[in-house]
């Protein structure tokens, strides 16, 4: 059947990292269509064949230059931008990481999706937040390990 013009695209699967360095963790303004302007975790599209830890490692090193390990599961949300100018559905699955190498410093890759990455204290993040970042900030989610106390 012909597509209606006003067919919404199919849902897109994200993964984004939190990846964490004492009571901090990375954060990039984003200069994108989706979120563009708010703060978020490294991350990006899910590609074929790749799975959840293959794709953490991928996009945080594409993205800012830094190996991670331990990469796990934190938890997946469910998020539809209706308000974009393109509207979007995304399943955003978020993992947690520590550095391989805890010198390392976060380079800006990809200047034209990101203003620049820095760490940020959990107990005092910046706003605006991107939208299911925020969602799960507001929750009261907690990403660190359970024996480190904040
Ligand atoms: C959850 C979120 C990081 C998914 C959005 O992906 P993105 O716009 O950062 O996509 P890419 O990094 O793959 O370009
Ligand atoms: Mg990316
Ligand atoms: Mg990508
Ligand atoms: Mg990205």
């Amino acid at each position: 059947c012909a597509m209606s013009k006003f067919a919404s695209p199919s849902p897109k699967v994200g993964v984004a990292v939190f990846l964490l360095k004492g009571n901090s963790v990375l954060l990039g303004r984003r200069r994108s269509s989706i979120g563009h302007n708010t703060f978020a975790l490294p991350g990006g599209h899910l590609e074929f064949g790749e799975s959840f830890e293959q794709c953490a490692s991928r996009e945080v090193k594409e993205e800012t230059g830094l190996d991670i390990e331990q990469v796990e599961l934190l938890t997946v949300t469910n998020n539809v931008f209706s308000h974009e100018a393109k509207p979007v559905h995304m399943v955003v699955i978020f993992m947690r990481a520590v550095l391989a190498d805890p010198d390392q410093v976060p380079q800006l890759l990809e200047p034209e999706k990101c203003y620049g990455w820095d760490w940020y204290n959990w107990n005092n993040l910046p706003e605006p937040l991107f939208g299911p970042f925020e969602t799960m900030v507001r929750s009261g989610f907690d990403p660190f390990p359970a024996h480190q106390n904040n």
